[in-house]
């Protein structure tokens, strides 16, 4: 799988979105070492703290099915720019993905942006820092 079939994947993935609140659709696809592609949306709740945005949707499923090595993930949205994900999913990114793993962000218009997991978050807390 290349960079556009997992952008193709990620806009499948929006089209699922529960968004009765923003009404601002995302999707996610994460594609698997071993070539599986895992699919998240972002699913809303009237408890608005509930939300769950797309790529945080896409690892956890990815994760509770026991896959933990990924290539890349690829992120869209309605936006102007590329869209950035949110600090919440930046720090979770950072722990469950390689620091070397793509991360590929766009939009409806195109336009692609892509970095690696280090560069989403510097500095990101780790694990490392719970042992004092
Ligand atoms: O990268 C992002 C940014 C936002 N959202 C979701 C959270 C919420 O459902 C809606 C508006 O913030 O978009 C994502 O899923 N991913
Ligand atoms: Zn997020």
């Amino acid at each position: 799988m290349n960079i556009k079939e997992l952008i193709k994947e990620a806009k499948a993935a929006r089209e699922l979105a529960y968004v009765p609140y923003s009404k601002f659709q995302v999707g996610a696809a994460l594609l698997g070492k071993d070539g599986k592609v895992y699919r998240g949306c972002n699913i809303e709740n009237a408890a608005y703290s509930m939300c769950n945005c797309a790529e945080r949707t896409a690892l956890f499923k990815a994760y509770s099915e026991g896959a933990t090595q990924f290539e890349a993930i690829a992120v869209v949205a309605d936006t102007k720019r590329p869209v950035p994900p949110c600090g919440a999913c930046r720090q979770v990114i950072s722990e469950l993905c390689a620091p070397e793993m793509k991360v590929i962000l766009t939009n409806l218009h195109g336009d692609v942006q892509e970095l690696t997991v280090a560069e989403l978050l510097p500095g990101a807390f780790s694990p490392e820092d719970l042992n004092a």
